[in-house]
């Protein structure tokens, strides 16, 4: 059988142990049990696909089933997730054919309106129709370069290991959340992805701890890391690695940041998922001095267009027509007009004449609020039909916090 003939299907539970060593020699990690173990309880083959050839599979892609919050609602999305082609099937076209059919499964099952990922490399998806819609950035910081206002809020920190105090962190994460775009919500089994800590995955760094806030009303916020021992010819050059930080008010945010950043012998602290408006730029007494990277985070690609873009808040009143090119879902394609606002909006088919013209990639991109129509115009990529329309419609697509995701899954 030829590639183009080996079908797409469905996976069957008896999959897993076949298609999770083929995402571990793609990701050109050594297969660790721990972490499979975590990985199968999340894993579900009824929303997986995988394609074989004979007893082997070499294709595959889950679309896990988790809420995000988007502008003003949270609402269920597909949170694809280990997509992989064995190096023997690849540039072939399976991916192709893995991304299409599940986006046609997806679009026929109706659950969720909207899918999203995290890419491997940033020029794979948008050729299916995944705009860049959060951002994020990398902190390299030297800790003795940077000093952070004294901590306003009354309260003790507590450290521990994630065990001690997972009940703490599922509270202040779902307390937050809601208001967030950018954030999933997280099961007891996805709780367990996100506080993995095999000793493979440690690479040489202590297992992963917790430092909580508790203010007067109880805990209210928490900062994950783990550090890496060093020293240099001049002395203690250890490594404080954060990996996630929530707090609900800004005394709570920087009473966690004094701490990570004064963590003795450390003299590095990294930190992988700040926002591009992240509170610390502008508590830092020298924001250059967060040595920032800037990067991609989630790709979103709108699976119904119309529930898409009516389960959303708009930052202001909006009424536009959008002409839409979706050559996967043609069901997406056509005139589209939008109108409401804070409140609510509606997406209804109309003949009326267009505003805007764009792909369905960049509806992706914007729909989170954090890229801007006005930017996308700019790139040539959204189109203005009529003079006047881009820029009310692109203020009233953003939101008053950019989109960030603290999680890759
Ligand atoms: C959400 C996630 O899980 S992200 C993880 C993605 N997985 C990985 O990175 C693991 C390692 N890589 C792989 O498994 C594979 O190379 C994949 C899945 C990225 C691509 O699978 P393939 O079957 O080779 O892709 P396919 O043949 O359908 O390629 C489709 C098109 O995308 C392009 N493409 C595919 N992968 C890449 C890439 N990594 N970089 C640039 N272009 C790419 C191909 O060139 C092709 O373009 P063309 O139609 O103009 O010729």
């Amino acid at each position: 059988m030829t590639d183009a003939e080996l079908p797409v299907r469905a996976a069957t539970p008896d999959d897993f142990p076949k298609a999770s060593a083929l995402l571990f020699g793609l990701f050109h990690r050594a297969i660790d049990r721990e972490a499979q173990d975590l990985d199968r309880r999340v894993w579900d083959a009824d929303r997986t696909l995988v394609v074989a050839d004979g007893d082997e599979v070499v294709a595959h892609t889950f679309a896990a089933a988790r809420d995000l919050t988007v502008p003003g609602a949270v609402i269920p999305a597909a949170h694809i997730t280990g997509v992989g082609v064995a190096p023997t099937h690849r540039r072939r076209g399976l991916l192709t054919r893995l991304m299409r059919r599940q986006l046609r499964d997806l679009r026929d099952a109706g659950q969720e309106s909207l899918a999203v990922l995290w890419a491997s490399e940033a020029r794979i998806y948008p050729r299916f129709g995944y705009g860049l819609a959060s951002t994020r950035l990398d902190l390299t910081i030297d800790n003795r370069e940077v000093r952070l206002p004294e901590a306003t809020a009354v309260g003790r920190l507590r450290a521990g290991s994630p065990a001690d105090f997972q009940p703490e962190l599922v509270k202040v994460y779902d307390a937050l959340r809601p208001e967030r775009p950018g954030w999933s919500s997280r099961d007891e089994s996805w709780w367990a992805q996100v506080l993995m800590d095999t000793p493979e995955g440690r690479a040489g760094s202590t297992e992963r701890r917790v430092v909580l806030h508790e203010g007067e009303g109880g805990v209210d916020g928490y900062a994950l890391w783990r550090s890496k021992s060093s020293w240099s010819a001049t002395g203690p050059n250890a490594e404080v690695h954060v990996s996630e930080i929530a707090a609900a008010d800004p005394g709570t945010y920087v009473a966690l940041w004094r701490f990570l950043l004064g963590i003795d012998l450390a003299r590095t602290v990294t930190y992988g998922f700040a926002a591009v408006d992240d509170p610390l730029l502008y508590l830092a007494s020298d924001p250059r001095q967060l040595n920032t990277h800037f990067s991609d985070g989630l790709w979103a690609r709108l699976v119904d267009l119309p529930a898409a873009l009516t389960a959303r808040r708009y930052a202001t009143g909006v009424d536009v027509v959008f002409e839409v090119s979706d050559p996967i879902l043609p069901e997406n394609a056509g005139r589209w007009r939008v109108t409401g606002g804070a409140g609510g909006a509606t997406c209804e088919r109309t003949t009326a004449e267009a505003d805007l013209a764009c792909d369905i990639t960049e509806l992706g991109a914007a729909y989170l609020g954090g890229t801007s129509l006005a930017a996308l115009a700019a790139a040539g990529r959204v189109r203005e039909l009529r003079p006047g329309a881009l820029n009310p419609a692109s203020t009233a697509f953003g939101w008053h916090r950019l989109p960030t995701a603290p999680e890759v899954f």
